[in-house]
């Protein structure tokens, strides 16, 4: 039945915590080694619920997947890749989005795919036509079957020239991991460049890919007939460290964040530093604290990298809210994300939600019905309440709002933190949180 989280709010945090693989390259990873004719090896890889949920959809294809006891070091075996029922899919597909990941490589190496409708974080429709798109111009086939699609492609796959109306990060990851083994040359126009992007890219290199990256959003693949494998160690959570950041600000704390990597974090660092934050970077991590005084305003536009993350925008939020005057904070990556501020304003925060682009260029949701333009009037004294984690960075900025407010909340749905936080119960308490999990019984 789940479980409650009791938070009593009022106490800086403060101490270390650990960030490891990030949860938005480690499932990729994993499926890339679908692609090899050799075992794989991947590092750094943490205990969340979307690298469980791509171990058990591997598994039911017939790769092993083996974890080193002692380092939670993945090796991955896909010797004997097969295919699987659409139930066994399904009973493994979880609220991820990894599954539509799979199309290209298991077309490449069992001829055909059922991909179950997609999870995720419920923040918008979250369409998949670029997906279906760029999978056509390959050549593939795709059917819709009940609770998903079924793709294969008997005529093999061929690369293409392709462009996206938007930098997709899943689209730009399709890609690549279709057109390294299609047949012939893939031009990719208006691709993402995430560094979990580059961190994929690096991968598939050690596997044998031939990859181009400009400066200008082209990526250029040459498609070879055979990958081995790789042994790769993950990228740190970018998004994972931003959120310590923030937390370390809202609840006037000081915590250093080992793992978190300043190269990944460039947009966000300046942010930081705008609004009155004080970091210290080392070669292992970064220090992130509250600068004392008040917190400063500002205006904020979320986007693509080398843009403010849109995963970045909900903890910063919660600052905001403690800064002296007006924010806006204009979100132009995703139409409907803001959803998460009701509960802050039910705790206190003054929060408007406008249909308006309001940051300083207008975004293709302008004029178009989305609440997508947030302004944050501070400070104001945050107070606990009850409420139940929608998603994940909503879901965080909540639990931090909590941890910075006077008195009691309650949150439910807390098991969704899992999918991106890891140890987050662990990591709380030892940052000195006064937090209780009990369990709802049935
Ligand atoms: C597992 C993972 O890596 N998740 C990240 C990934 O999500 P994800 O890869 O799903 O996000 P995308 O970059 O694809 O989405 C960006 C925008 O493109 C739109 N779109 C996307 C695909 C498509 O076929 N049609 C379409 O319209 C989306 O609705 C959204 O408005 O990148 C997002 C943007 O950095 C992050 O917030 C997510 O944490
Ligand atoms: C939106 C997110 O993830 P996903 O794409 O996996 O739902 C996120 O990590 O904030």
């Amino acid at each position: 039945m789940g479980n409650l989280l009791t938070i009593n709010g009022g106490k800086p945090l403060e101490g270390r915590v650990t960030v490891r693989g990030a949860k938005n390259l480690v499932p990729k990873a994993m499926v890339a080694s679908l692609l090899g004719s050799k075992p794989s090896v991947l590092r750094n890889v943490p205990e969340i619920r979307d690298v469980d949920i791509v171990t058990g959809l591997l598994s039911v294809h017939g790769v092993k997947v083996s974890k080193d006891p002692e380092t939670g070091d993945l090796s991955l075996d896909p010797a004997d890749t097969k295919s699987a029922t659409s139930s066994e899919i399904d009973a493994h597909a979880g609220d991820s989005r990894i599954p539509i990941l799979f199309c290209g490589p298991l077309m490449h190496s069992i001829g055909e795919a059922f991909i179950p409708d997609l999870g995720g974080c419920k923040i918008g429709d979250r369409p998949i036509d670029f997906h279906l798109t760029v999978l056509r111009n390959f050549g593939a086939v795709v059917e819709k079957r009940p609770g998903g699609i079924h793709i294969s492609a008997p005529k093999g796959l061929t690369g293409a020239k392709l462009e996206l109306p938007y930098p997709s990060v899943g689209a730009t990851e399709q890609v690549l991991l279709t057109a390294v083994k299609a047949e012939g040359i893939t031009e990719l126009k208006g691709a993402a460049v995430e560094p979990e992007i580059h961190d994929l890219i690096h991968i598939l290199q050690k596997m044998g890919a031939i990859i181009t990256v400009q400066t200008d959003r082209t990526i250029r693949i040459e498609g070879v007939n055979e990958l081995s494998g790789f042994n790769h160690q993950a990228i740190p959570d970018r998004n994972e460290s931003a959120s310590w950041a923030s937390a370390a600000l809202v609840t006037q704390g000081d915590i250093y964040v080992e793992g978190a990597m300043q190269r990944d974090l460039t947009a966000f660092l300046n942010i930081y530093r705008k609004i009155g934050g004080e970091f210290e970077v080392d070669d292992h991590g970064i220090r992130f604290w509250h600068g004392g005084g008040s917190l400063k305003p500002l205006v904020l536009e979320t986007n693509v990298h080398p843009g403010f993350m849109t995963d970045w925008q909900q903890p910063l939020v919660v600052a905001l809210s403690q800064a002296e005057g007006v924010s806006i904070v204009h979100e132009t990556v995703y139409e409907n994300r803001f959803g998460f501020t009701d509960a802050l304003v039910r705790m206190g925060a003054s929060i408007q939600l406008h249909r308006e682009c309001l940051g300083s260029v207008p975004c293709r949701f302008g004029q178009r019905n989305f609440l997508h333009s947030a302004v944050i009037s501070g400070p104001t004294e945050l107070h606990g309440a009850d409420f139940d984690i929608p998603d994940l960075r909503g879901g965080f900025s909540h639990l931090i709002a909590a941890l910075a407010a006077q008195g009691t909340s309650r949150a439910t749905g807390i098991e969704i933190i899992n999918r991106g936080y890891e140890k987050f119960m662990d990591k709380l308490i030892g940052l000195g949180a006064d937090v209780e999990l009990s369990s709802l019984g049935r």
